[in-house]
């Protein structure tokens, strides 16, 4: 592996450009705001601008891969340019494609999104863990060789998650991980905790929903031996504000001294300032001084 490990440039891209994760997420309501046609020539010139506006004003970008497959063949080329294009422009990029398969299946995901060679390689990746999170290995392992991350989803934004992360698991303890029953978002969130101990590099983050607190002001988790990044979707479109990030994620100490960074990622809001690109800075510029101040 030539590049330093994800979390390290991740780090410092977040010292440098503030922590703001910035979503491309082409809905068509946005495209026609933008004054855009809904189609692969539309969503081409939406990606473009977006990238050209943000490489070097923003830590990094996360384009929504299910907004790309939607156009098909011709969007899945759309995001392969934008993906390329942020990577010389040396923005770090989170493909949000949420995969989690049985091991075999899985391998392929993981080189489709992490391998060096992969058209559509990214920074990171964002990885569902329903099928088990043993079953993301061949995702964490290639992140580990290869420098890239992972986000894995624990305590996601939406409210209808809330049955099933929050039901109570039997963890049959493993790494630093005791036995016994834990919420299941917990227990995500204790396997990746374990890897990192194992690895030592902080490749494997976790996914925390901004927005689904057990008070609305705690995310109910306890993230102190994690020793890795945290994804915190929710903030503008859905409801969170700066003032929430620092409210449920504190100044970073809850995540124990080897934790972070927290990545707060806003989409829409940021999106529906375009196409110009002072507007999209101007809002990207405001929502890192208001997390940062
Ligand atoms: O728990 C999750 C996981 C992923 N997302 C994704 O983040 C963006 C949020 O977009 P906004 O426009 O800022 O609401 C979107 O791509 C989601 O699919 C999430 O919201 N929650």
């Amino acid at each position: 592996m030539s590049r330093a490990p994800f979390r390290g440039r991740l780090q410092e891209a977040v010292g440098k450009y503030g922590p703001l994760c910035v979503g491309i997420d082409p809905h068509p309501g946005l495209l026609k705001a933008w004054g855009l046609d809904v189609d692969v020539a539309g969503l081409e010139r939406f990606t473009r601008q977006v990238v050209e506006a943000m490489a070097g004003h923003v830590a990094l970008l996360k384009p929504q891969v299910a907004l790309f497959e939607t156009f098909g063949s011709g969007g899945l080329a759309v995001l392969e340019r934008a993906l390329a294009d942020a990577r010389e422009a040396g923005v770090l990029t989170i493909a949000d494609a949420k995969r989690g398969d049985i091991g075999s299946t899985m391998a392929a995901y993981a080189h489709a999104w992490l391998a060096e060679d992969a058209p559509l390689r990214a920074d990171a990746v964002t990885l569902s863990p329903y099928l088990g999170v043993g079953a993301l290995a061949p995702a964490l392992d290639l992140a580990v060789a290869t420098g890239r991350g992972v986000f894995v989803l624990a305590r996601t934004s939406n409210p209808e998650a809330a049955g099933v992360q929050s039901a109570q698991a039997w963890v049959a303890g493993s790494g630093g991980s005791a036995r016994g029953m834990r919420e299941v978002a917990q227990s995500v969130v204790d396997a990746l905790a374990d890897h990192n101990a194992a690895h030592g590099d902080g490749s494997a983050g976790a996914v925390v929903g901004l927005t689904r607190g057990t008070t609305g002001r705690d995310h109910g988790l306890d993230l102190s031996a994690l020793g890795g990044p945290v994804l915190v979707p929710g903030l503008g479109a859905q409801g969170g504000t700066p003032a929430d990030v620092a409210d449920v994620f504190g100044a970073g100490g809850a995540l124990g001294a080897d934790g972070g960074p927290v990545v707060p990622v806003s989409a829409r809001e940021v999106l529906t300032a375009g196409p110009s690109h002072g507007a999209l800075r101007a809002a990207v510029d405001a929502l890192n001084g208001a997390l940062t101040g």
